[in-house]
């Protein structure tokens, strides 16, 4: 029997349903209880709601049916993303059957691109909280926050939170940016693998802004000061991981859209002391693998003679061009050979190794400067047009937020020099994208193979249609993580990611001219069960599964939280 304790409210969960001690309104403002005009009219007059809502009992089906009409009568896609998270905050289930019913549709509008509209306007827009607020200036504060929450400590699955330094590519957004992006992804958790909506927490790490937008906005909702970096910084961090983990011994903790000089050193420090991992590193690295792998097998040129150029050597890239070095280690190389396939280029154009300014964890990647010394140089450095002249990768990657930089000429000179170019503009939102599909099928004649971190509908060229997977992490995350907690996994290792890399690659059939390199979002809770499967066999192996995976299979399946009603009673009935 689980206890919940949320919204000053008491229920459990049994075999047969909830039961609560409370009734009337409070069921009704409880999101997790509440069903509407669903309530039987045996659960109204137990649960005091007789009265309380108007007399017709509808079906899940009949409400599903109008909320679909009130959504499509909102006039854009900030509206509606409003408006669905309004259904969010009083009736979850019916909020995830709409969602789960729409998926292609609306995923875009809870998550990647709408997501980034709802964070820049979060301010305004705001009606309720949802999560957790932890400020930089009340370290004091963190236990009494988690502890308000209402969970218990065997009651928290999975905890994602933000410091919003890098949200997606439109960079800082503060208090809204934390929360935003930390509620998003957990509905993806919920929408894609069936993570209990009532067993995670959303943390906005709120540390201030260098937005001066938000800083002088008077419905700025955050700490108005600029963002606190070095030791407090450090501490805080240390404050919320120490304190999550002693409150919640189960939960995974995910890190989501912090900056490049904190994502990789928070991620190493925790990485092997606890389930964590960071999403922007880990999980798109993954799914680019992932997609990596099918471009291969369409190519036919094996991963360890692939020759990859990275547009954008941040969190992303960077975690992106460790999976791919670790692909080609597993493909027969060595590590250095493997990773001196890789090419960085970043606003200093091709990271050399004499640089003075590059970030730690760019220089393992950085080029000899034997190299490159014959390369032209524009602005000082060497531009991505003359890298790729030079290089001829089979390979282009996008993680930079600047849009349009993989021009025509880029583009077409790439092109010349392979059969099948392989070309991944994965930049979010999509006035970040580094070139457009239809644009790259068109300067390619259809011969590039595309990813892209935004959905994109399918291309025809020359009579073949061009189906563009969506390169998001949120096509691997979710798996990961209902996986890990599946497996109540101590880490999670390399060799998990790996494993779930390759059971989104497995899943995907390129036999056919224009398939797409990815599982299409619809068969989304397919992908994220087959990835979580594959992540619990892996911690077992590895020895870092804390529960007995007899059936992992079944043990997955039972696990997913399924977007249906469940009979309430009240505790006296
Ligand atoms: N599709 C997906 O699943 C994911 C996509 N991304 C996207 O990747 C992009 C980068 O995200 P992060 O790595 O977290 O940010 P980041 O800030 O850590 O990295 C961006 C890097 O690009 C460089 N850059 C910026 N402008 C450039 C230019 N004009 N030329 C060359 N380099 C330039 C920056 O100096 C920085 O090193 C974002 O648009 C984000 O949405 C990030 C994570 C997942
Ligand atoms: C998708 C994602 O995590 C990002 O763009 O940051
Ligand atoms: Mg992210």
């Amino acid at each position: 029997m689980t206890h919940h304790r949320r919204s000053s409210m008491t229920f459990e969960e049994t075999a047969e349903g909830y039961v609560t001690s409370e009734g009337g309104l409070a069921v009704l403002e409880n999101p997790l209880l509440n069903k509407d005009t669903a309530f039987s009219l045996e659960e109204r007059q137990e649960l005091g709601l007789d009265g309380l809502i108007p007399p017709v009992v509808e079906t899940i089906d009949e409400q599903v049916a109008r909320a679909y009409a009130q959504y499509l009568a909102q006039p854009t896609d900030l509206q509606k993303n409003v408006y669905l998270t309004g259904l969010q905050d009083r009736n979850e289930v019916l909020f995830y059957r709409l969602l789960s019913d729409h998926l292609r549709e609306m995923l875009p509008i809870v998550y990647d691109p709408t997501v980034a509209q709802a964070i820049k306007n979060y301010s305004q827009e705001y009606r309720r909280p949802r999560g957790v607020y932890l400020s930089i200036d009340d370290m004091d504060g963190i236990e009494q926050a988690f502890r308000n929450f209402g969970l218990e400590a065997d009651q928290v699955d999975l905890i994602v939170a933000s410091d919003a330094e890098e949200i997606l590519g439109i960079g800082d957004w503060g208090v809204g940016g934390a929360a935003g992006i930390a509620v998003g992804k957990l509905t993806v958790y919920t929408a894609a693998a069936g993570i209990d909506p009532g067993r995670v927490i959303p943390v906005a790490l709120d540390v201030g802004t260098d937005n001066e937008g938000l800083l002088n906005d008077p419905f700025y909702v955050g700490e108005r000061h600029s963002r606190k970096r070095g030791r407090r910084y450090d501490d805080f961090i240390d404050a919320y991981v120490t304190t999550a983990t002693r409150l919640f011994p189960n939960a995974m903790l995910h890190w989501e859209d912090f900056g490049p000089s904190n994502a990789r050193r928070i991620l190493e420090k925790y990485t092997g002391r606890l389930p964590t991992f960071n999403d922007d590193m880990q999980g798109t690295g993954a799914i680019v693998l992932a997609a990596m792998l099918g471009a291969t097998r369409v190519t036919g040129t094996p991963m360890r003679d692939q020759r990859v150029v990275v547009f954008g050597a941040g969190t992303a890239g960077i975690g992106i061009a460790d999976q791919l070095r670790d692909a080609m280690v597993r493909d027969g190389l060595d590590p250095e050979t493997a990773g001196r396939r890789i090419w960085p280029v970043d606003k200093q154009g091709l990271l050399v190794d004499d640089m003075s300014d590059l970030r730690d964890f760019q220089v393992p990647y950085a080029r000899p400067s034997s190299e490159v010394a014959g390369w032209r140089r524009d602005e000082g450095g060497i531009r991505l047009g003359e890298v790729v002249r030079r290089v001829k990768p089979t390979m282009l990657l996008g993680t930079s937020t600047a849009h349009g930089a993989f021009t025509e000429e880029i583009v077409r000179a790439m092109a010349a020099n392979v059969e099948r170019p392989i070309i991944f503009p994965i930049s979010n939102p999509t006035d970040r994208i580094e070139a457009m599909p239809q644009d790259l099928i068109t300067w390619t004649d259809g011969r590039a193979l595309i990813a892209t971190g935004v959905p994109i509908n399918p291309i025809t060229c020359h009579g073949v249609t061009h189906v563009i997977g969506q390169a998001n992490n949120a096509l691997l995350y979710p798996g990961l993580g209902l996986g890990a907690v599946v497996s109540r996994a101590r880490q999670v290792s390399k060799g998990m990611l790996h494993a779930a890399a390759d059971a989104v690659g497995g899943l995907v059939d390129v036999s056919t001219p224009g398939a797409s390199l990815l599982p299409q979002v619809e068969n989304l809770r397919e992908v994220s069960a087959t990835v979580a499967v594959a992540v619990c066999r892996q911690a077992a192996a590895e020895n870092l599964a804390r529960v007995d995976l007899k059936d992992p299979v079944q043990q997955v399946q039972d696990a997913m939280w399924q977007p249906r009603y469940r009979p309430i009673r009240g505790e006296s009935g």
